[in-house]
Order: structure tokens, then sequence, then C-alpha cells
């Protein structure tokens, strides 16, 4: 490096030296002088480390000391805020994912016929967009932290009534709990952390509040699996674990502080400056605190502040566009059928050869898996990417995995096996199972099974009988009714799916689904709900797309056996695909990029006409 540029760059990192030391100085708050001390002590390290590099160039250099300046400035105690958030995010994936295998037991236990399995399930997600809504004005009027202390309370309260419930009625009192859990945690966590993070990390701080969820939703298949060989009570231990993350929740938010912009909203101005100091260690806050305050009193002289929050929302064209925006994200998440391929998984892989019975809740607990584990991938990309690519790419891939998908089953029911055998019921009873000629009919039939054997890879010997009641493993009479007896003669027993050389492209769809959905369709709905509306909108943003979110959760999940019963698979995943090619167009057309942007800026970026918001961003 010659001498000049040299001097340079020691230039520049003894000015940001000296910035850093100049804020630290103005800084009143004496509890961030520690961490400013070891953000100065590392940058003066990075000075000698960078000056002996005569490789490297000046700018560089001088980028690499921003990056340190960056990093030694977020504190520690923003993740620890983030993470004790992100546990409602893991709350609410764990008990929505819970259920499935808890029914298992439950409905032997219990003798639960379908009915109460399905008002156990939806009790819970239609208790969700309910107390979603109303969180929004809890939010508005008490705080994001006594909102969260209060899903945690339902959580614990929830788990508990669970665990040691004597009858059904009991049972769907404590899911109705947990469901209010739920809304009120999915509305507030993201914008709890949207709102401590400081710009350059809030896309990647909210969006491990998704990976919580996801991770949930993982931990609960893996308990599934594990207590899965309790057969007497061990739904009590599936329903009833959830106690334990909701009680640290709730211990640590006793002691962890309110959002600083609510505060400042409020006009706890003192209150708000010593918890944003907390927040950004040895930054200044004087400027962030100032934009925020000047922001929420243009605000009020521009959009007024009477009337109720909604109404001036949908009157004020930047928050109606951003309303339009996050409920219409949070919609698409739902019509491109997430939770429908999460609760087909175990079958499509059955589908593709695995044949054990147990495997079937092991094979969900692989689908949570990879949910998960492409969730990391999209806190990873978040602000490597931006917003508006990830989302697009994202549902891009998803659109073409359910293409895949639909094939899959479409070249599966073209090359349907013919029954070639109808045995009578030895009770005489009237089954519609025996009218069926292809194996497509008596798969569709949610009463009805495929007994078969193979002759090398073709389906030989095949009869359409009726389900067990008790165990959707076996025939309730006939060859494939005792299990340990049917797989010894070679025989086969297939419910929900027909055995074709074609079931690996559904495989291939499902894991290709997951791979696109995971890293962007599944966090930034809510990422991007959580920085898009302005301070006094953001709780009923919030609230109405959280809400909106749970609606087409109910709806999507609730019709789809029916809408596969007159579709078929295939007419139901290509449904599905096109809600994904619609959103794409919604999605390129309005949503505009909010990376690295604060808070107080984000309103302008919907200031122009709606399909014109989108080309505010980078693509
Ligand atoms: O973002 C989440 C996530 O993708 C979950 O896996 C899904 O079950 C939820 O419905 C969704 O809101």
């Amino acid at each position: 490096m010659s001498r000049k540029a040299s001097d340079n760059v020691e230039y520049t990192l003894r000015s940001l030296s000296n910035l850093m030391g100049e804020k630290r100085r103005r800084q009143a708050d004496g509890s961030a002088g520690s961490g400013a001390a070891a953000g100065e002590r590392s940058l003066i390290a990075a000075e000698s480390c960078s000056s002996l590099n005569s490789a490297a160039s000046g700018g560089e250099l001088e980028r690499a000391a921003r990056r340190q300046f960056q990093q030694d400035e977020t504190p520690g105690f923003v993740y620890v805020v983030s993470v004790f958030s992100a546990l409602g995010g893991f709350l609410f994936g764990y008990d929505t994912g819970v259920v499935s295998g808890a029914l298992l037991l439950l409905k032997r236990e219990l003798n639960l016929d379908a009915l109460w399995q399905e008002l156990l399930v939806s009790s819970t997600v239609g208790a969700a967009a309910l107390s979603a809504l109303a969180g929004g004005v809890l939010n508005g009027l008490c705080g994001r932290r006594p909102c969260i202390l209060l899903a945690s309370g339902l959580f614990t309260a929830g788990s508990g009534v669970l665990a040691a419930a004597r009858d059904k009625e009991t049972l769907l009192a404590g899911r109705v709990v947990v469901g209010l859990g739920i809304g009120v945690a999915s509305m507030t966590v993201p914008v709890y952390i949207a709102e401590v993070a400081p710009p350059h990390l809030r896309g990647r701080l909210v969006t491990i509040n998704t990976l919580f969820i996801t991770g949930g939703q993982f931990f609960a298949s893996v308990v599934d699996g594990i207590f899965s060989y309790l057969a007497k009570d061990g739904w009590r231990y599936m329903l009833g674990l959830s106690a334990v993350p909701a009680v640290i929740q709730f211990l640590g938010f006793l002691f962890l502080p309110e959002s600083p912009r609510w505060l400042i909203q409020k006009g706890q101005t003192q209150r708000a400056r010593r918890i944003l100091s907390q927040m950004r260690g040895n930054q200044a806050i004087d400027e962030e605190y100032d934009s925020i305050k000047n922001n929420i009193e243009e605000e009020e002289k521009e959009v007024g502040a009477a009337g109720p929050v909604i109404c001036r929302m949908l009157t004020y064209p930047p928050t109606r566009r951003a309303l339009i925006v996050g409920c219409g994200l949070q919609m698409f998440q739902q019509l491109s059928g997430i939770n429908t391929v999460m609760y087909y998984s175990a079958t499509i892989l059955q589908m593709s050869g695995v044949e054990d019975d147990r495997l079937a809740i092991w094979l969900a607990a692989l689908t949570a898996f990879i949910n998960f584990i492409f969730t990391l991938v999209g806190v990873w990309l978040v602000e490597r990417m931006g917003r508006r690519k990830l989302t697009l790419g994202s549902l891009t891939g998803t659109a073409v995995a359910l293409i895949i998908l639909a094939s899959g089953f479409l070249l599966s029911a073209q090359v349907s096996p013919r029954i070639t055998l109808n045995p009578t019921d030895p009770s005489h009873q009237n089954s519609t199972c025996t009218k069926y000629s292809y194996c497509n009919g008596c798969m569709l039939d949610p009463d009805c099974g495929l007994c078969y054997k193979l002759n090398k890879s073709s389906v030989v010997e095949s009869s359409c009988i009726p389900v067990d009641k008790h165990s959707t493993m076996k025939a309730a009479w006939g060859r494939c009714s005792n299990e340990s007896i049917f797989k010894k003669e070679d025989l086969f027993w297939a419910y929900n799916f027909c055995p074709t050389p074609y079931s690996w492209t559904a495989l291939l769809g499902l894991i290709l689904y997951l791979v696109f959905f995971a890293p962007g369709m599944g966090p930034m709905p809510w990422t991007v709900n959580s920085e898009i509306y302005p301070l006094w909108a953001r709780s009923t943003g919030n609230a109405c797309s959280s809400g909106v979110n749970w609606v087409f959760n109910v709806l999507v999940s609730l019709t789809f056996l029916h809408t596969a019963e007159y579709l078929t698979y295939y007419g139901a995943f290509f449904l599905y695909a096109g809600f994904a090619a619609l959103g794409l167009v919604f999605i390129y057309g309005c949503l505009p990029e909010t990376k690295g942007k604060k808070l107080e800026e984000i309103e302008s970026l919907f200031e122009n006409r709606l399909c014109t918001c989108g080309s505010a961003g980078a693509f």
C-alpha cells in the first residue's frame, strides 16, 4: 500500500474511533459505557491489524472497520430480548404442531369421533384468529410487554388445563385458551422485535421469530414421536410440555423492558430514552429518539388523532396501501397451501414407498425439520437479498414445486391400478368401497383403502376395502385386517394413496416446496408486516394481517379434504399453484423493499399508487 493510502486508512480509522469516543461522551447513560469501551478497543485492534495488512486496499479496510464498528454497537441485550420474545413464536409452532400426534392417542383413549377431532384442531386456530384481531387494541392501549406477558400466561394456563383434562370438554377449553395465547403472541412478538432492533438487524431478528415457529413445529413432531410409544396418557405430556417455555418467557418478561417506541408514543419519554440507550449500547441515541418523536408529531398533524385507528388507516392512502400489502402477503402465504402440505406430508412420503406404520409420525418430523432448516436459510438471506427479492424468489420456487407435486398426483391418478378383486363384506354391510373400479376412486374416499400384492413392481390382486375405524393402518375386514398377518403374506395396504411408479415426483415436489417456501414465504409476511405501518397504525395493522393469516389458515385446512374430493389431489395442488402465481403478480407490483430503512422512513414507500409501490424496490 502506498504511504498516502495507508495514511488515509489510518485517518479514517482514527476519525471513526474519535467519532465513537465523542458519541460515548455525549451519552448520558452510564450503562452503555462498558460496551463502548469494548467497541473502541476492538476498533483500535482493527486499526493496528489493518495497518499491517499491506495487501488490502484502503476502501476494504475502511469497510472492515465500519463493519467492526457496527458489530460492536449492537449489544447482546437486543439478542436476549429478541430470543425471549421469540419463545412466543416457539409456542405458536409447538401448540399448532403437537395436536396431530396427540390426537392419535386421544381418539382411542377418549373415543373421539371425527367431529371432536376436528373441533380440537380448529378451535385453537379459530381462537387465534379472534385474539390476533383483539390483540391490536390491547397492544395499542397497554403496550407490547403486557401483551407478551398475557400470551405466556395463557399458554401456561392452557397447557396446564390440557395436561390435567379428564374429558373432551375440558380439552376443548384448554385448546381455546392456548389458541388465544397464540393469536396475541403472533401479532405482538414481530412488532416488539422490530421496534427494539436496530435497522440493519431488524429483518434478521424478526425472521428469527418464524425460525422459532418452525422450530416449535419440529420439536412438537419429535415429542409426538417419542410419546406415541406411551399409549396411556402420552398425550398429557405432549400437550402439557409447552408450559416449560411459557413459564420461562413469563419470568423473563417480568424483567425485560417495554418497547421504547410505544413509550415515546405514550409520552413516557424518560423511560423510553433509558431503554433505547440500553438497546443501542455505545451508539448515540439522540438522532433515533428525535426521529421517532418528530415522526409521531408529524403523523398526528397529518392524519389527526380522532376516530378509530382502522378508519384512519383506511382513509389515509399510505396506510391503506400498507394494509393491503400486509394482509395480501399473509393471505397468499396460506393460499400457497403450506399447512396442507405439512399435514399431508406423511402420506406423500408413504406414497413414495415408505411402508413402516410408526414411521408416519417420524416422517412428519422430517418434513417439519426441512421447514425449520430452510427457515434458517431465510434468516441468513433476509439482510443480504432484502425482503422483496427473497419473497419473489421463494414464491416462484413454491409455485413450480406445487406444479411438480400436482403432476406427481396427476401421473399417479392416470396410471391408477385397476381393482381386480371384489370380496364381499362378511357382516353384509353395504359399503361404497367395493364399488370402485380403479384405485384412484378408492383413495379419494376417506372410508376406504387398497389391499394389494406386488408382482415385480405392478399391483396385482387388488381390492378396495373399508378402513378400520380405529386405525388407518389396516382394513376393517378381509386379507388386510390383521397387520402382522398381511405383512407376512406379502400383502400391502394403501390408505389415501395409490401405489404407482410416479410417486417419487410427488416426493420431489414436497421437498422442493419446503426448500423454497421456508426461507421466504414462511417468514417474510410476518417480517414485512412488522415494519410497514407507522407507529400509530402498527398494532392495528398487525392485528388485521395476523387475523387474515389465521382466517385463511382455517379456511385452507378445513376445505382441503373436500377440495381434494371434488378436484382430486392434483386438482387441489394445481389450485394452490394458481394462487401462488396470483401472489407473485401481487408481490411483484406492490411490495417495496424495506431492508435497512428506519421504521420511520418506511411509510414514504407507500406514497405512490398501489401497483407502483413495488417499483420502489430494487428488482
Ligand atoms: O410462517 C409460518 C410458518 O411457515 C409455519 O410453518 C406455518 O405453519 C404457519 O402457518 C406460517 O404462518
